[in-house]
Order: structure tokens, then sequence, then C-alpha cells
């Protein structure tokens, strides 16, 4: 983590990932908060730092230059507002880890003093989300990009990435000076990622007001929204604490119509929750490990639980170490390539962090197990093969450091995200 630390904001991982990135430096944050407090808190402060007027925090910050990574600052061409920045943005963990930051603090007056600045910010995000990304009032939010998920080259988005592809600037990609091509996304992968990109740029710079409506790729992507289910929840935590009665009305609004919007979401042939294009109306053919966050959210019914987990138990009795990022039986699983196979920490902390509260204790543990061996056998890498266990991707690798200290190391009591609130209604758990 000291290693990493740029000033303030904490790189992914050094050459691959240059810059601030939205949900690894709120992972981070909680991570930093086991040994340094203030220094958590300032990793959050220079997140929000990069937030635009609108209320959207960018997937990347750009505070300082580098010519490692690519597209960087140039491509984006963003108005600085004030860093320089992505034109998207990432699922919305930062409420997650103020709670957890303010709830176990040692320090409790700057706690309250960092929660009351930060509090309006998170707030100005969250409405955001369904500002411009719910403008049709569906209860669930659109990601307009892969890298919005988080999990950009998902097999979720094969179909809805068929929209066809722009007449390009020449580019040179600079992932694959740092991890082996076999790992990371397809050269067609990435001429859709820049052809998004480049149409959004022309929207008027990234116009928030314009971006739902002309994009060629509109997505309900279950990492995003189960992350703002479980997001809102701890939002409305804080505002309880700060009294603000208004606020805590307005989020269960979001809470209640979210609990709707999932239904769309359940695929009862599969027993899973899936993604669902939003242009077509279908519901992606694909079986990816973000189909049990709703358990992280808490959305998920008793029935669906229980389908959920027999189907985690038929993947996990594929595999060495848990959870693979798609279904080892599916013929698209490669337990190398991104977001089609390989095993994330983080993504294991939601999921055995939603076991958890579902009762499903000897799962969640599993999980956690595998965490552990993993971390311990391959090193803080990016993502681990889930057949052999190796380590893949980047080395030193922020969120897998801050996963170890917040979660791996601790109890599940004091861990970050112990607790799931919420009205009663609202928690199926
Ligand atoms: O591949 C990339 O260039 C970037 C694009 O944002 O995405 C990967 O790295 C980020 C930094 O760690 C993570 O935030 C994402 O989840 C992960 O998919």
């Amino acid at each position: 983590m000291r290693m990493n630390d740029f000033g303030g904001y904490t790189v992914p991982a050094q050459g691959l990932y240059p810059f601030q990135w939205n949900w690894d430096s709120a992972i981070v944050s909680a991570g930093w908060a086991v040994f340094d407090e203030a220094r958590a808190w300032e990793e959050l402060e220079k997140l929000f730092s990069g937030q635009w007027e609108d209320g959207m925090v960018p997937s990347i910050v750009f505070h300082r230059p580098s010519n490692t990574y690519f597209p960087g600052p140039d491509i984006w061409g963003t108005p600085q507002k004030p860093s320089k920045s992505t034109g998207i943005t990432q699922p919305p963990v930062a409420a997650l880890s103020v709670r957890f930051l303010y709830e176990h603090t040692e320090n409790p007056e700057l706690a309250e003093q960092k929660l009351v600045s930060l509090f309006p910010k998170l707030l100005a995000w969250h409405r955001w989300w369904y500002k411009a990304r719910d403008p049709e009032n569906t209860g669930v939010v659109a990601i307009l990009h892969p890298w919005e998920s988080g999990m950009d080259n998902s097999p979720a988005w094969d179909e809805s990435m068929k929209f066809p592809i722009d007449k390009l600037p020449r580019y040179v990609r600079c992932d694959l000076n740092h991890v082996d091509s076999c790992m990371r996304p397809t050269q067609e992968t990435y001429d859709r990622y820049l052809t998004l990109l480049h149409r959004f740029k022309a929207a008027n710079f990234y116009d928030p007001s314009r971006l739902y409506w002309i994009s060629p790729f509109r997505v309900t992507d279950l990492c995003v929204n189960s992350i703002l289910i479980r997001a809102n929840r701890d939002l409305r935590w804080l505002a309880l604490r700060l009294e603000k009665d208004d606020i805590v009305k307005e989020i269960d609004e979001w809470l209640n119509k979210g609990f709707e919007g999932f239904k769309q979401l359940w695929d009862e042939d599969s027993g899973l929750f899936k993604c669902k294009d939003q242009l077509t109306g279908k519901l992606a053919n694909a079986p990816i490990s973000a189909a049990f966050l709703p358990l992280f959210a808490g959305v998920a019914t008793k029935e669906q639980a229980d389908k959920l987990t027999h189907n985690l138990e038929r993947w996990l009795g594929q595999v060495n170490y848990g959870v693979p990022s798609m279904d080892p039986e599916d013929h698209r699983f490669e337990p190398l390539r991104y977001w089609r196979g390989p095993v994330w920490i983080i993504m294991n902390w939601m999921i055995s962090n939603g076991l958890r509260h579902y009762g499903y204790d000897e799962l969640a543990d599993r999980i956690k197990d595998d965490s552990i061996s993993l971390t311990t056998k391959a090193g803080l890498r990016e993502y681990f093969d889930p057949l052999t266990g190796d380590g893949a991707g980047g080395r030193n690798f922020s969120w897998t450091a801050a996963m170890c200290l917040a979660w791996l190391d601790r109890p599940a009591a004091i861990a970050i995200g112990h607790k799931m609130s919420g009205p009663k209604k609202h928690l199926n758990a």
C-alpha cells in the first residue's frame, strides 16, 4: 500500500494502472483504515476531488501524467474538473468505505468531521446515478461502457458489444507491455471500447443528459446495481447518524424501486441473476460471478438464494479455488482471461459477505479460505487462475492488499461490510 501511494492516492498497480481508479480507491481506503486512518480519509477525499459538478465520480482521475496507460487524459480530453479524468464512472463502493471508516474509527472527532464533508458528495453521486442513468425510472441503473462495470471483459457484454466499430484514430495499447495478451481483452474489444469513448466525447464532452440516449451500449449490470443498493444501505445508515430524515426517505425510495427493478434480472431457468441489455430487452446469456451479488445487495429472496447457492456449489465443485468469474462448465470459460474465468478477491469478498448475511456460513467460509490460500500461495496479484491457483495480471496489486487487511485478516464481525442494514422490509436476508 505504501509502495503504491502516489501522494494522497493509491495507484492500483504501478505501470499497468498508474492513476487513481474509482472503486479500487474506495476499497483501498478500507485497507488504509486498518493501520492509518488519516491516510484512509485522504484517499476518499482525493477521489472526490475529481467529482464532476453534476455529481458523477469518474472511473479514473488523472492527477499526474504517465505514459504507461492507454487511454490517458489526452485521449479522453475532458475539461479540467478540477483534475483531468475519464468521462464515465465505476461501481459506487465509496459509501461502504465511509461507513467502515466511521464505524471503526479510533478518532471519532476526525471521523465526524470527514463524514460531514464527504456525505453531500456521496449523496450527489448516488443522485447522479438515478438521474443520469435511470431517467426512465425503472429502479435499476444503466452502464454505458463495459469499463463502468469494473468487469470490463465479461462475456455478459458480448452480445451488447456487437455494434459497428467506428473509424478510429490510430492508437497503441499499453496494457500488453505489462501483461500477456492471452490474459487481456482482444483487439476487437478494444476497438469497441474506443468507439464508445469517441462517441461520448463527441456528445458535447460526455454530457450526461445525452449519453444515456445516444449510447449503442446500454446495459443493466449486476455488479453496479448490487453495489449501488448496498451502498444506499450504508448511505442511509450515515444519513441516520447525521439526522437527515428527508434524505433517509429519499434513499428508502431508491431501495423500494431497486427491489422492484431487480425482479426483471432473475432468470428462473438457470437459477441465476443475469445482466440485461436495455436496448434489446434481453437478459445476457452469461452465467457470471456477479450473478451472486444480489446476495450482497440483500435483494434476493430466500428461494432465489437457495437456487444461487446450488449453482455456486456446482461451480466450486469444478475448480480448486473459488469463485471463478464465469461458470467453469460454460464453453466460454477461460481460466486466465480477464473477467472470463479468473478469481478476483474483491468479488470473493462481496459474494462471501452476501452469503453470510443469508446464513450460508459454510460457503462463506469456504470462499474466504480460498481467498487466503490464493493470496498466500501467489501473493498480491490482480487475479488468480481458479484451477491452478497461480497469480495473474498485475503484481503488487493495491486492492488485493486492502482486501487482506480489511477482510481476510479480520474476524467477520469487524470486517468491511460486516453489517447489512436498512428497513426490515428491505432485508430479505
Ligand atoms: O483494464 C483496464 O484497463 C481497466 C479499465 O478501467 O480495468 C481494470 O483495472 C481497473 C484498475 O484496477 C479495475 O478497476 C477494473 O475493475 C479492471 O477491470
